[in-house]
């Protein structure tokens, strides 16, 4: 029997635009027990039948905070002392390569038009999803979801070493 292990980690949009990606990013955080967060102004309201319609009854299951700005969640997570780790398409570091935290923030730029300049100076680390040659990007929740589970791996192996010396003494 599989045993799921719960990692400290929360998957952050800033002003998604695709109802139907932002609801499919929370079912995964709901189902993997991630925490989400939510940067307005999004550009659909929280009604929205394809955002339901993809985070179906999962929705309920799922920590949702929602910051009025990103001044207003930058200021939370500092406030927090957690990570900033910004996905995007123009940044040099590959995901495999980084070193992810319990407590990390993984935040997501928008279908659109992915992050402005003031986002990517304020984060702690900008990684990329290295793609094949000519292709621009990702879709979001893809992105999404291979870099949260490569984060939970990393952090997962760290719980267990750390358990494995706690075992030893
Ligand atoms: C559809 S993409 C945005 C495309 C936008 N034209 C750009 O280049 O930023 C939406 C979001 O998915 C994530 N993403 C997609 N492909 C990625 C990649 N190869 N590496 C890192 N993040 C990626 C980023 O967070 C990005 O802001």
């Amino acid at each position: 029997m599989s045993v799921f292990e719960p990692v400290d980690l929360t998957v952050a949009l800033y002003q998604p635009d695709i109802p139907q990606n932002a609801g499919t990013i929370l079912r995964m955080c709901a189902c993997l027990g991630l925490r989400a967060a939510i940067i307005e102004p999004a550009g659909f309201p929280v009604s929205d039948r394809h955002f339901r319609r993809a985070g179906m009854d999962y929705l309920d299951h799922v920590a949702i905070e929602r910051h009025v700005s990103f001044a207003a969640f930058d200021a939370a997570r500092r406030a927090e002392g957690a990570r900033l780790v910004l996905l995007s398409t123009k940044a040099a570091l590959p995901y495999a390569d980084f070193a992810f935290r319990a407590g990390d923030i993984l935040l997501l730029g928008r279908e659109s038009a992915g992050a402005p300049d003031e986002v990517h100076r304020s984060a702690d680390a900008r990684i990329i999803i290295p793609l094949a040659d000519g292709m621009r990007s990702l879709n979001v929740a893809v992105a999404a979801a291979i870099v949260a589970g490569e984060a939970m791996r990393q952090i997962r192996l760290v719980q267990q070493r750390t358990r494995d010396k706690v075992n030893k003494a």
